[in-house]
């Protein structure tokens, strides 16, 4: 199987990376079912990297409908250590504005019975995840933010990522209720991606990209698809370029990571005792265990 050690999953408006080369699309099934839509393979200047569009090529996937586990497996599969999410998100700040990129360092869960583990059927693991977000590659997303010159864009780094489970977009009581918990920005995905790439200890971290104020800002109108769409275009183009220079910075200084031994003191369960069947089904990612 191809590889490739850095892995982008493309959000609302990002379905595609221009600058990709040498494309192959991949189908790769996994025992959580099929990701959510091939995997891309190719060259981002001379690094390998694999891309996902998060809901598929033609945004087809709701929220609640992504599959979340076989989308992180699958890139566990090809090999991917890093994992850099793309993500559209509401703004609960004033001073973030739209067209604006966060880079968060906490999340809050506000989605109901995603599965979110890969964990189960006689195998008991309890990740830590205090801090969710890899720092190192949060650091190397900032700092490309950083390196380019992008018009009317603020970076703020730092920041809480609420996640709701959507569809529908919050009501005012909602979004003030978030912004009381000093909660810096809302989108419906980036959580349970969160918690997987852990347990896959893959180092994980968003590049946020502000699409609109939600509906909580007394000086503009709540949000609707409609604003969302209007700002994804020019998001998409800055996603891209921070995210070619943040490829950049990992193909050259790999940063290390926590969460590439985050299993080490995370399963309970003796796997000498544990159901062969779940083993095998967990093998990608217990076999420095076994
Ligand atoms: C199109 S607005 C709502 C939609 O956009 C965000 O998606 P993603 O995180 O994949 O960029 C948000 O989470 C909602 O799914
Ligand atoms: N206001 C908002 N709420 C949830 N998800 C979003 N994605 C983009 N804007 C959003």
């Amino acid at each position: 199987m191809a590889e490739a050690r850095i892995g982008i999953i493309g959000g609302s408006g990002l379905y595609k990376m221009d600058a990709l080369k040498d494309v192959e699309e991949i189908q790769i099934d996994t025992p959580f079912g099929s990701p959510s839509d091939a995997l891309i393979l190719g060259s981002l200047e001379g690094t390998k990297v694999a891309f996902l569009a998060r809901h598929g090529r033609n945004h087809t996937l709701l929220p609640s409908e992504l599959p979340f586990r076989a989308n992180i497996y699958a890139m566990k599969k090809l090999g991917v250590e890093y994992l850099i999410s793309a993500s559209a998100v509401g703004s609960l700040k004033a001073e973030v504005k739209p067209l604006d990129m966060v880079v968060p360092d906490q999340f809050i869960d506000r989605t109901k019975g995603r599965t979110s583990t890969f964990f189960g059927e006689g195998i008991v693991a309890h990740i830590a995840f205090g801090d969710p977000v890899c720092k190192n590659l949060a650091n190397v997303l900032s700092e490309a933010i950083a390196s380019l010159d992008l018009p009317d864009v603020s970076s703020h780094k730092d920041g809480t990522y609420v996640c709701m489970e959507g569809p529908a977009f919050s009501t005012k009581a909602e979004s003030n209720l978030y912004r009381s918990w000093d909660a810096t920005v809302i989108g419906m995905t980036n959580l349970p991606e969160a918690k997987l790439a852990r347990e896959a200890e893959i180092a994980y971290a968003t590049l946020a990209l502000v699409t609109d104020y939600d509906c909580w800002h007394p000086d503009h109108d709540s949000v609707t698809v409609e604003m969302v769409v209007e700002n994804l275009q020019r998001n998409a183009i800055n996603a891209q370029k921070v995210i070619l220079a943040a490829v950049q910075s990992l193909s050259k200084n790999p940063p290390v990571s926590d969460a590439h031994s985050a299993l080490k003191y995370s399963i309970l369960t003796p796997l000498d005792k544990a159901p062969t069947a779940t083993k095998e089904k967990l093998r990608l990612l217990l076999q420095k265990y076994l």
